[in-house]
Protein backbone atom coordinates (compact mmCIF):
# COMPACT_ATOMS: atom_id res chain seq x y z
CA UNK A 1 0.00 0.00 0.00
CA UNK A 2 2.50 2.91 0.97
CA UNK A 3 4.05 2.04 -2.44
CA UNK A 4 0.98 2.11 -4.18
CA UNK A 5 0.82 5.65 -2.38
CA UNK A 6 4.13 7.19 -2.95
CA UNK A 7 3.82 6.10 -6.70
CA UNK A 8 0.67 7.73 -6.77
CA UNK A 9 2.15 10.94 -5.40
CA UNK A 10 5.04 10.55 -7.77
CA UNK A 11 2.75 10.74 -10.53
CA UNK A 12 0.69 13.20 -9.27
CA UNK A 13 -2.65 11.16 -8.84
CA UNK A 14 -2.90 12.44 -5.22
CA UNK A 15 -3.46 15.70 -6.74
CA UNK A 16 -6.73 17.57 -7.73
CA UNK A 17 -8.02 16.35 -11.33
CA UNK A 18 -7.82 19.46 -13.89
CA UNK A 19 -8.72 17.72 -17.07
CA UNK A 20 -11.39 14.85 -17.37
CA UNK A 21 -11.89 13.08 -20.67
CA UNK A 22 -14.43 10.21 -20.21
CA UNK A 23 -15.02 8.03 -22.97
CA UNK A 24 -14.32 10.29 -25.27
CA UNK A 25 -14.80 8.77 -29.43
CA UNK A 26 -14.85 10.99 -32.72
CA UNK A 27 -15.90 9.37 -36.10
CA UNK A 28 -15.47 12.14 -38.94
CA UNK A 29 -18.59 12.29 -40.68
CA UNK A 30 -17.03 12.45 -43.85
CA UNK A 31 -15.61 9.37 -44.73
CA UNK A 32 -17.18 7.41 -41.48
CA UNK A 33 -13.66 7.02 -40.48
CA UNK A 34 -13.22 6.04 -36.72
CA UNK A 35 -10.58 8.10 -35.49
CA UNK A 36 -10.96 7.88 -31.58
CA UNK A 37 -12.77 5.44 -29.56
CA UNK A 38 -13.47 5.30 -25.91
CA UNK A 39 -10.57 7.66 -24.79
CA UNK A 40 -10.37 8.22 -20.53
CA UNK A 41 -7.61 10.10 -19.51
CA UNK A 42 -7.42 12.23 -16.12
CA UNK A 43 -4.30 14.88 -15.83
CA UNK A 44 -3.97 16.35 -12.81
CA UNK A 45 -2.63 19.64 -11.01
CA UNK A 46 1.08 19.70 -11.95
CA UNK A 47 1.30 16.59 -14.10
CA UNK A 48 2.97 16.14 -17.07
CA UNK A 49 1.84 13.37 -19.41
CA UNK A 50 2.42 12.24 -23.02
CA UNK A 51 0.70 10.72 -25.84
CA UNK A 52 2.60 8.49 -28.25
CA UNK A 53 1.72 6.53 -30.88
CA UNK A 54 2.19 5.85 -34.76
CA UNK A 55 0.92 7.83 -37.55
CA UNK A 56 -2.59 8.07 -37.73
CA UNK A 57 -3.54 6.81 -34.43
CA UNK A 58 -5.77 10.13 -33.48
CA UNK A 59 -3.27 12.14 -32.01
CA UNK A 60 -4.21 15.45 -33.61
CA UNK A 61 -8.19 14.83 -33.12
CA UNK A 62 -7.33 13.70 -29.50
CA UNK A 63 -5.81 17.05 -29.26
CA UNK A 64 -7.94 19.27 -31.40
CA UNK A 65 -10.72 17.64 -28.94
CA UNK A 66 -8.89 18.96 -26.04
CA UNK A 67 -8.66 22.10 -27.14
CA UNK A 68 -12.13 22.90 -28.43
CA UNK A 69 -11.45 23.12 -31.67
CA UNK A 70 -13.63 19.85 -33.00
CA UNK A 71 -16.50 18.66 -30.55
CA UNK A 72 -16.21 14.79 -29.95
CA UNK A 73 -18.85 12.38 -31.18
CA UNK A 74 -19.19 10.64 -27.76
CA UNK A 75 -18.31 11.64 -24.55
CA UNK A 76 -17.33 14.21 -22.09
CA UNK A 77 -13.88 16.59 -21.70
CA UNK A 78 -13.90 18.65 -18.85
CA UNK A 79 -11.66 21.32 -17.72
CA UNK A 80 -11.72 22.79 -14.20
CA UNK A 81 -15.38 21.50 -13.70
CA UNK A 82 -16.83 22.70 -17.39
CA UNK A 83 -17.34 21.37 -20.08
CA UNK A 84 -14.71 22.30 -23.03
CA UNK A 85 -17.56 23.48 -26.37
CA UNK A 86 -15.48 25.08 -27.97
CA UNK A 87 -11.83 27.14 -27.76
CA UNK A 88 -11.39 28.73 -24.29
CA UNK A 89 -9.33 30.82 -22.29
CA UNK A 90 -7.81 28.78 -19.85
CA UNK A 91 -6.04 26.86 -22.54
CA UNK A 92 -2.65 27.24 -23.65
CA UNK A 93 -1.72 25.82 -27.29
CA UNK A 94 2.04 25.27 -28.55
CA UNK A 95 2.69 23.96 -31.87
CA UNK A 96 5.68 22.42 -34.11
CA UNK A 97 5.93 26.38 -35.29
CA UNK A 98 6.48 29.23 -33.22
CA UNK A 99 4.01 31.33 -35.26
CA UNK A 100 5.01 34.27 -34.15
CA UNK A 101 4.02 37.52 -36.26
CA UNK A 102 7.12 38.96 -37.90
CA UNK A 103 6.08 42.51 -38.06
CA UNK A 104 5.63 42.72 -34.15
CA UNK A 105 8.59 42.40 -31.33
CA UNK A 106 9.19 39.36 -28.93
CA UNK A 107 7.44 41.35 -26.41
CA UNK A 108 4.32 42.56 -28.45
CA UNK A 109 4.19 38.72 -30.10
CA UNK A 110 3.58 37.89 -26.24
CA UNK A 111 1.28 40.16 -25.03
CA UNK A 112 -1.19 39.75 -28.47
CA UNK A 113 -3.11 36.90 -26.77
CA UNK A 114 -4.23 39.53 -24.00
CA UNK A 115 -4.78 42.70 -26.60
CA UNK A 116 -7.18 40.34 -28.64
CA UNK A 117 -8.88 39.24 -25.77
CA UNK A 118 -8.90 42.66 -23.62
CA UNK A 119 -7.49 44.97 -25.66
CA UNK A 120 -4.78 47.58 -26.42
CA UNK A 121 -4.63 48.71 -22.92
CA UNK A 122 -4.53 45.32 -21.56
CA UNK A 123 -1.48 44.28 -23.21
CA UNK A 124 0.27 47.26 -22.11
CA UNK A 125 -0.03 46.21 -18.72
CA UNK A 126 0.68 43.10 -19.43
CA UNK A 127 3.95 43.86 -20.69
CA UNK A 128 5.42 43.73 -16.95
CA UNK A 129 4.42 39.82 -16.96
CA UNK A 130 5.67 39.39 -20.02
CA UNK A 131 9.26 40.86 -19.26
CA UNK A 132 9.09 38.18 -16.09
CA UNK A 133 8.08 35.39 -18.50
CA UNK A 134 10.82 36.35 -20.54
CA UNK A 135 13.49 36.69 -17.68
CA UNK A 136 12.22 32.98 -17.03
CA UNK A 137 12.69 31.04 -19.99
CA UNK A 138 16.29 32.86 -20.21
CA UNK A 139 15.28 36.07 -23.42
CA UNK A 140 15.94 38.88 -21.56
CA UNK A 141 17.09 41.59 -23.33
CA UNK A 142 15.13 40.12 -26.62
CA UNK A 143 12.13 42.40 -25.89
CA UNK A 144 12.48 44.52 -28.48
CA UNK A 145 13.84 42.08 -31.37
CA UNK A 146 11.91 40.49 -33.95
CA UNK A 147 11.53 37.44 -34.85
CA UNK A 148 13.57 37.15 -37.91
CA UNK A 149 16.14 37.97 -35.52
CA UNK A 150 15.56 34.69 -33.14
CA UNK A 151 17.33 31.42 -33.62
CA UNK A 152 14.40 28.50 -33.67
CA UNK A 153 14.97 27.35 -30.13
CA UNK A 154 14.41 31.17 -29.09
CA UNK A 155 11.56 31.66 -31.29
CA UNK A 156 9.83 28.20 -29.43
CA UNK A 157 10.87 29.96 -26.08
CA UNK A 158 9.05 33.32 -27.29
CA UNK A 159 5.70 31.14 -27.70
CA UNK A 160 6.44 29.47 -24.46
CA UNK A 161 6.01 32.84 -23.02
CA UNK A 162 2.99 33.56 -25.48
CA UNK A 163 1.22 30.37 -24.06
CA UNK A 164 1.70 31.26 -20.02
CA UNK A 165 0.56 35.13 -20.34
CA UNK A 166 -3.04 34.31 -20.26
CA UNK A 167 -2.38 31.80 -17.42
CA UNK A 168 -3.90 28.79 -18.67
CA UNK A 169 -4.72 25.95 -16.74
CA UNK A 170 -3.48 23.04 -19.16
CA UNK A 171 -1.16 23.40 -21.53
CA UNK A 172 -1.64 21.27 -24.80
CA UNK A 173 1.59 20.76 -26.98
CA UNK A 174 1.48 19.43 -30.37
CA UNK A 175 5.70 18.29 -30.83
CA UNK A 176 6.73 21.71 -29.98
CA UNK A 177 10.33 20.98 -30.31
CA UNK A 178 10.08 18.41 -33.19
CA UNK A 179 11.43 21.27 -36.16
CA UNK A 180 14.74 22.33 -33.90
CA UNK A 181 17.75 20.27 -34.03
CA UNK A 182 18.32 17.72 -31.82
CA UNK A 183 20.79 19.08 -29.30
CA UNK A 184 18.40 22.59 -28.79
CA UNK A 185 15.68 19.67 -28.66
CA UNK A 186 16.88 17.99 -25.90
CA UNK A 187 17.76 21.52 -23.86
CA UNK A 188 14.58 23.03 -24.63
CA UNK A 189 13.43 19.65 -23.63
CA UNK A 190 14.78 20.24 -19.92
CA UNK A 191 13.91 24.14 -20.35
CA UNK A 192 10.43 22.67 -20.57
CA UNK A 193 10.37 20.67 -17.49
CA UNK A 194 12.28 23.73 -15.79
CA UNK A 195 9.43 26.18 -16.57
CA UNK A 196 6.54 23.66 -16.10
CA UNK A 197 7.85 22.82 -12.58
CA UNK A 198 8.48 26.80 -11.71
CA UNK A 199 4.78 27.45 -12.34
CA UNK A 200 3.22 23.84 -11.35
CA UNK A 201 2.23 23.46 -14.65
CA UNK A 202 -0.28 20.77 -16.22
CA UNK A 203 0.93 19.86 -19.24
CA UNK A 204 -0.21 17.59 -22.62
CA UNK A 205 2.42 16.45 -24.72
CA UNK A 206 1.75 14.96 -28.29
CA UNK A 207 4.79 13.18 -29.65
CA UNK A 208 6.37 10.85 -32.51
CA UNK A 209 9.57 10.59 -29.90
CA UNK A 210 9.55 7.54 -27.25
CA UNK A 211 12.77 9.09 -25.58
CA UNK A 212 11.02 12.63 -25.08
CA UNK A 213 7.75 10.70 -23.64
CA UNK A 214 10.08 9.25 -21.47
CA UNK A 215 12.37 12.24 -20.56
CA UNK A 216 9.40 14.58 -19.65
CA UNK A 217 6.27 12.72 -18.54
CA UNK A 218 4.84 11.32 -15.51
CA UNK A 219 2.50 9.29 -17.89
CA UNK A 220 2.61 8.06 -21.07
CA UNK A 221 -0.68 7.03 -22.86
CA UNK A 222 0.70 4.75 -25.58
CA UNK A 223 -2.05 5.10 -28.62
CA UNK A 224 -3.23 2.77 -31.21
CA UNK A 225 -5.01 2.92 -34.72
CA UNK A 226 -8.09 2.24 -36.89
CA UNK A 227 -9.64 2.16 -34.63
CA UNK A 228 -8.03 5.32 -32.38
CA UNK A 229 -7.63 4.72 -28.71
CA UNK A 230 -5.46 4.49 -26.01
CA UNK A 231 -3.88 0.82 -25.61
CA UNK A 232 -1.62 1.72 -22.83
CA UNK A 233 -0.73 4.12 -20.18
CA UNK A 234 2.97 3.81 -18.89
CA UNK A 235 3.71 5.46 -15.39
CA UNK A 236 7.24 6.71 -15.48
CA UNK A 237 8.52 6.33 -12.17
CA UNK A 238 12.02 8.07 -12.69
CA UNK A 239 12.98 10.33 -10.19
CA UNK A 240 12.65 14.49 -10.52
CA UNK A 241 13.88 16.84 -11.86
CA UNK A 242 14.91 14.57 -15.22
CA UNK A 243 17.99 15.07 -16.80
CA UNK A 244 19.90 13.91 -20.23
CA UNK A 245 22.09 11.81 -18.18
CA UNK A 246 19.02 9.70 -17.31
CA UNK A 247 18.58 9.01 -20.92
CA UNK A 248 21.88 6.44 -20.97
CA UNK A 249 20.37 4.60 -17.93
CA UNK A 250 19.54 0.69 -17.76
CA UNK A 251 15.68 1.81 -16.52
CA UNK A 252 15.48 4.62 -19.29
CA UNK A 253 16.22 2.10 -21.82
CA UNK A 254 13.67 -0.27 -20.00
CA UNK A 255 11.24 2.09 -20.35
CA UNK A 256 11.49 2.64 -24.00
CA UNK A 257 11.78 -0.61 -24.95
CA UNK A 258 8.70 -1.55 -23.18
CA UNK A 259 6.88 1.97 -24.86
CA UNK A 260 8.18 0.97 -28.36
CA UNK A 261 7.30 -3.16 -28.10
CA UNK A 262 3.51 -1.82 -27.95
CA UNK A 263 4.05 0.55 -31.06
CA UNK A 264 3.60 -0.43 -34.28
CA UNK A 265 7.54 -0.85 -35.21
CA UNK A 266 7.33 0.64 -38.84
CA UNK A 267 6.17 4.33 -37.69
CA UNK A 268 9.19 4.84 -35.85
CA UNK A 269 13.08 5.35 -36.30
N1 LIG B 1 -10.82 16.18 -40.88
C1 LIG B 1 -10.82 14.87 -41.06
N2 LIG B 1 -11.75 14.29 -41.82
C2 LIG B 1 -11.78 12.96 -42.03
N3 LIG B 1 -10.89 12.10 -41.48
C3 LIG B 1 -9.92 12.60 -40.71
C4 LIG B 1 -9.83 14.01 -40.47
N4 LIG B 1 -8.76 14.23 -39.66
C5 LIG B 1 -8.22 13.02 -39.41
N5 LIG B 1 -8.91 12.05 -40.04
C6 LIG B 1 -8.65 10.59 -39.97
O1 LIG B 1 -8.66 10.21 -38.59
C7 LIG B 1 -7.61 9.30 -38.33
C8 LIG B 1 -6.72 9.89 -37.23
O2 LIG B 1 -6.03 11.02 -37.75
P1 LIG B 1 -5.13 11.99 -36.84
O3 LIG B 1 -4.67 13.12 -37.72
O4 LIG B 1 -5.87 12.35 -35.62
O5 LIG B 1 -3.89 11.03 -36.48
P2 LIG B 1 -2.45 11.37 -35.90
O6 LIG B 1 -2.15 10.31 -34.92
O7 LIG B 1 -2.40 12.76 -35.43
O8 LIG B 1 -1.51 11.21 -37.18
P3 LIG B 1 -0.07 11.88 -37.47
O9 LIG B 1 0.86 11.37 -36.42
O10 LIG B 1 0.27 11.36 -38.84
O11 LIG B 1 -0.26 13.38 -37.45
C9 LIG B 1 -6.87 9.06 -39.64
O12 LIG B 1 -7.38 7.86 -40.21
C10 LIG B 1 -7.26 10.24 -40.50
O13 LIG B 1 -7.31 9.90 -41.86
Amino acid sequence: MQAAAALAEQTGSLREPVYQLSNVGKTYASNAIIALEGVNLTLTKGSFSAVIGSSGCGKSTLLKIMSGLIPPSTGRVVLQDRPVTGPRRDIGMMFQQATLFPWRTTLENIVLPIEIRDGKAAAKAARKPARALLDLVGLSGFEDAYPGALSGGMAQRASICRMLITEPAVLLLDEPFSALDELTRDFMNMELQRICASRDATAFLVTHSIQEAVVLADVVYVMKPRPGRIAEVVEIDLPRPRTLDMMTTPKFGDLVGHIRSRLDQEAFV
